[in-house]
C-alpha cells in the first residue's frame, strides 16, 4: 500500500517536471532560468560570409559596399546623395556632418580586418545575463558589441571585460570609458537628429572653450550650457570634463546610418516617413545586430529580450532595478523586435547565448 502511494507521487512529480519543461519552452521565459545551462567552452566553427548569407533571406540584396562608418570622403569630394534625413541618412545634415567627420576617424581596426573570418557578440542590456556566468565566454568573441552606458565593472563574471565597440548616443553617454571600457574601444556614435552631431562636434572640438564652463557632477560629468540642453529630453553629458574626451576623438566612430535604415525596413517594416512626434525606430540593440550581420561571419547575441506583459515589475536591466514601464514614450515596439530576433533565430542568422 505504501510503496504504491510512493509511486504515484513519484509519478505525480514526473509529470509537474515535464508540465514545467513544457511550459518553460512554451512561455518562452518564464521558467527556463531553471534549466537554462549554457554551454561556454566550445568555440563554434566560423564560415567566411556565413551570416550574410542567412540573413540574405530577410535583408534580400542589401550591399556589402557600405561602409560601417561614415567617411570624410564621402561627404568632401564628393556629395553622397542620401534619401532619408537622420536617423536612416544623412540627407541636410552633410555639413554639418562634414565638421564632424573632420575630427573623428572611421577605420576598422587592423586587428578586425586581417580576421579571415570573424565571431561577434551582441551583448544587450537585458536582465537575462544576471547570473548567466557567460563573462568568459564573451571574452573569447573577436568582437564584442555593447551598447550605451552598460556597465562592465562589476558584472565581469556574467558580462565580461571585452569591448570592441559601443553603440551611444548623447542621452546614453553616461559612461566612463576609462572604467567600462578598454584603451581600444571604438566608441561609436549613433546619430538620431542633427543635434547629436553638434553634441559630438562640441565635445570634440576647440568650439568648446568658447562655451561657458560648467562645474563637473561628483561622477565626472558635466551638463551642456542651458541653450543646447534644451534641444535633448534629458540632461546629457557636456564637453566640460566628460571621459569621451580622453582622446582626440580618433577613437570616435560614427556608425552609417544605413543599418538603422536597414533594421526598420527589413526587420520591423516601418514606414521611413513618420508624421507623429514620437517616432518609430529599432533599439540600439537591434542596430547593432544588423550592423554585426554586415561586419560578422559569425554572430551571437545574449542579453536580448524584455519580460513580458505579466511580469511588468521585473528589471530590464543586468546592472539596475529599472521596469518596462520606463519605456512607455520609448517609440519601441519590443514585441515587434521579439518577433524580429525570432526569424533571425529561427533561420540560423544569430545564435542566443541566453534564452529567448
Ligand atoms: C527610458 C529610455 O528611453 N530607455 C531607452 C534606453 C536609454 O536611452 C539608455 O539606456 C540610456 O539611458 O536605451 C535603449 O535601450 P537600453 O540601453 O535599455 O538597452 C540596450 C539594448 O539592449 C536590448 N535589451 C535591453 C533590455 C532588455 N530587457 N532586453 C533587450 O533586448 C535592446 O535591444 C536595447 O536596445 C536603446 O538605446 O535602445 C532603449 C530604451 O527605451
Ligand atoms: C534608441 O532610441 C533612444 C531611446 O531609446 C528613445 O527612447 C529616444 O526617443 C526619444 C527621441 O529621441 C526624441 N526625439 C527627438 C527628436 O528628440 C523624442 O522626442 C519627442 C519630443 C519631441 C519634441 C518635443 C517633445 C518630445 O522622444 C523620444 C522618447 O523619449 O531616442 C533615443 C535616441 O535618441
Amino acid at each position: 500500500m505504501i510503496s504504491k502511494c510512493r509511486w504515484k507521487l513519484l509519478a505525480m512529480l514526473a509529470f509537474v517536471l515535464v508540465v514545467m519543461v513544457w511550459y518553460s519552452i512554451s512561455r518562452e521565459d518564464r521558467y527556463i532560468e531553471l534549466f537554462y545551462f549554457p554551454i561556454l567552452e566550445k568555440k563554434e566553427p566560423c564560415l567566411q560570409g556565413e551570416a550574410e548569407r542567412k540573413v540574405s533571406k530577410l535583408f534580400g540584396n542589401y550591399s556589402q559596399e557600405q561602409p560601417i562608418f561614415l567617411q570624410l570622403k564621402d561627404y568632401f569630394w564628393v556629395k553622397t546623395p542620401s534619401a532619408y534625413e537622420l536617423p536612416y541618412g544623412t540627407k541636410g545634415s552633410e555639413d554639418l556632418l562634414l565638421r564632424v567627420l573632420a575630427i573623428t576617424s572611421y577605420s576598422i581596426p587592423e586587428s578586425i580586418q586581417r580576421l579571415k573570418c570573424r565571431r561577434c557578440v551582441v551583448v544587450g542590456n537585458g536582465h537575462r545575463l544576471r547570473n548567466s556566468l557567460l563573462g568568459e565566454a564573451i571574452n573569447k568573441y573577436d568582437v564584442v558589441i555593447r551598447l550605451n552606458n552598460a556597465p562592465v565593472a562589476g558584472y565581469e563574471g556574467d558580462v565580461g571585460s571585452k569591448t570592441t565597440m559601443r553603440l551611444f548616443y548623447p542621452e546614453s553617454a553616461h559612461f566612463n570609458p576609462k572604467v567600462e571600457d578598454n584603451p581600444d574601444t571604438l566608441l561609436v556614435l549613433v546619430a538620431f537628429k542633427a543635434m547629436d552631431f553638434h553634441w559630438i562636434e562640441s565635445i570634440l572640438s576647440d568650439k568648446k572653450r568658447a562655451w561657458p564652463p560648467v562645474s563637473p557632477a561628483p561622477s565626472g560629468v558635466g551638463l551642456l550650457p542651458a541653450p543646447l540642453t534644451l534641444h535633448f529630453r534629458e540632461p546629457v553629458p557636456s564637453h566640460g570634463c566628460h571621459p569621451l574626451l580622453r582622446t582626440t576623438g580618433l577613437d570616435i566612430r560614427i556608425l552609417n546610418p544605413f543599418f538603422m535604415e536597414i533594421a526598420a525596413d527589413k526587420l520591423l517594416r516601418l514606414p521611413m516617413q513618420q508624421p507623429h512626434k514620437i517616432k518609430q525606430k529599432p533599439t540600439t540593440g537591434l542596430l547593432a545586430i544588423t550592423l554585426a550581420l554586415h561586419l560578422c561571419d559569425l554572430v551571437h547575441i545574449a542579453g536580448f529580450g524584455y519580460p513580458d506583459a505579466q511580469n511588468k515589475k521585473e528589471s530590464i536591466h543586468y546592472y539596475e532595478q529599472i521596469t518596462i514601464k520606463s519605456m512607455a514614450w520609448s517609440g519601441h515596439n519590443v514585441s515587434q523586435e521579439a518577433l524580429a530576433i525570432k526569424r533571425m533565430l529561427e533561420i540560423g542568422a544569430v545564435k542566443n547565448l541566453t534564452y529567448f
